[in-house]
This record gives C-alpha cells, structure tokens and sequence, in this order.
C-alpha cells in the first residue's frame, strides 16, 4: 500500500488537501519549476495552522547543485517545523559536498532527496544518501512535458530504484506528472508514497486550479488510509473543509 502525497501551492489548497486526507501535504509553488519552493514564511504559516493534524513537506527550489546554498534553504525551510524537507539533486554541480554539507542538518530533519528519472540518475546514489543521513528518496521528472515517470522508466527501473532505497531502509516516493491510469501499475513496487500535483488540477496542468473530484478519486485510488470516512465527492468536501477552518 502506498500512502498520497499531494503538492498545495498555499494554505488554502493545504486545507483542501486536508479535508481529502491526503498522507502527506507537500508544499511547493510548481509555477516555479519541478520543485518550485513557496517563502519560508508562508510554509511556517501552513506548519501552524495544520502542523498538529497532517504530515508535511516543503520544497527547497530548484536550486543549484551549489553546497552552501543547498545547506541554507535547507535550514531555512527546516526551520518551520515541516515534517520532511525536499531537496532536488539536479545534474551538474558536486553532489557529494552537497551531501557532506547538508548531513549535519539530516541528523537534526528529516530530508527528503529527489532523484530526476529524467536525468538517468546513478541509483548507487542512494547509499551515499543514506550515509549523509537523508530519511529518504524520491523520484520525480524534471521536465514536466516528457510525459509521465511510468513513460520514461521501465516498471523494472523503478523496482530497482524502491528496492534500492528499501534496503537502505530509506522512505521512498515515487512522483512525475503521474495519472490515475499510472495508480495501479505503480502500487505493486509498494513505494512509501506516490506524489502528485498535475492529476490534481484542472486539464491535468500543475499551475492551474485544483480539481477535488480527481484528488478524491486519487485518494480512492491508493486505497483507504485515514480512519475517518473520506466524502466523496466536492460538495462533501467543501463541508468537511468548513469545519476544518472553524
Ligand atoms: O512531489 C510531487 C510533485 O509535485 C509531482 O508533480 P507532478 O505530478 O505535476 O509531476
């Protein structure tokens, strides 16, 4: 079984993710890249009013491989209380300083390293990863119009990649511009997480409005988690999301 992880771009789509009893609310601005980071202070604002009920993550940015600034944003973003930071590993740039830098904050966080299935990723990474200290891994697609993660690898590529970081005993996430249709291939390799954004939104576009009947029905998809009943549909939604902002 795989839990959902769905990305909010504020606080109010947070609570919409909410009231749908996603697993994990990843918080990122996707109009500003694969991992697009929402300000330190807004993500704190979303720690406060939801921190106690709901699991979160937040996003770095799509930052250069560059140690000191990786170090910083991470700190930074840490610093809110999120429950997982998400930090991109993009090509160039010396990933091991990178890790050597942001392992004394892994020993204080819990961080998150996301892999680009586009970018044929070394998956021997993962060792160095669990070494600096990350509580887990995700792979995601950098660019969003290649398709989605189950076009661009085999379902043999990513067993080795959730086997990898399993054995490790590293948390695993498996994300990019996933579909409903993708839900059923994927939940077999029983990734810690399945992460989504696009499927969520309007014409499936990350930057446009949320759609809570495709994120219902996602939530559906992967399975019940939550001990409450889920509403089905957004009229349901909306009033469970009026009781959570009262
Ligand atoms: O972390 C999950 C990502 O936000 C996935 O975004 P996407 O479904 O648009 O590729």
């Amino acid at each position: 079984m795989s839990g959902m992880l769905a990305s909010a771009n504020s606080l109010s789509e947070a609570l919409l993710m909410r009231a749908c009893e996603v697993d994990i609310i990843d918080l990122k601005q996707p109009a500003q890249g694969a991992l697009g980071a929402l300000p330190v202070a807004e993500v704190a604002e979303v720690v406060a009013r939801l921190g106690k009920h709901s699991v979160i993550s937040a996003t770095v940015g799509d930052l250069p491989m560059q140690a000191d600034l990786l170090a910083a944003a991470a700190r930074a973003m840490a610093g809110t209380g999120v429950d997982y930071v998400k930090i991109g590993f993009f090509p160039g740039g010396d990933w091991r300083a990178c890790m050597d830098r942001l392992a004394p904050i892994a020993g204080r966080h819990r961080l998150i390293a996301v892999l680009f299935a586009d970018t044929k990723p070394d998956l021997t990474t993962i060792e160095a990863l669990r070494g600096a200290g990350f509580a887990g891994v995700m792979l995601d697609t950098m660019d969003k119009s290649l398709g989605s993660l189950t076009q661009l690898l085999a379902p043999s590529e990513l067993a080795r990649f959730t086997g990898s970081a399993r054995a490790a005993g590293m948390l695993t996430g498996l994300a990019g511009s996933l579909k409903q249709s993708d839900i059923q291939l994927l939940l077999p390799l029983a990734a810690d997480y399945l992460g989504f954004r696009g499927a969520l939104c309007r014409q499936h576009c990350r930057t446009a409005e949320l759609d809570a009947d495709s994120i219902l029905r996602i939530r559906q998809l992967l399975g019940e988690a939550g001990p409450q009943s889920r509403p089905a549909n957004a009229e349901g939604l909306a009033a469970r999301a009026n009781q959570a902002e009262s």
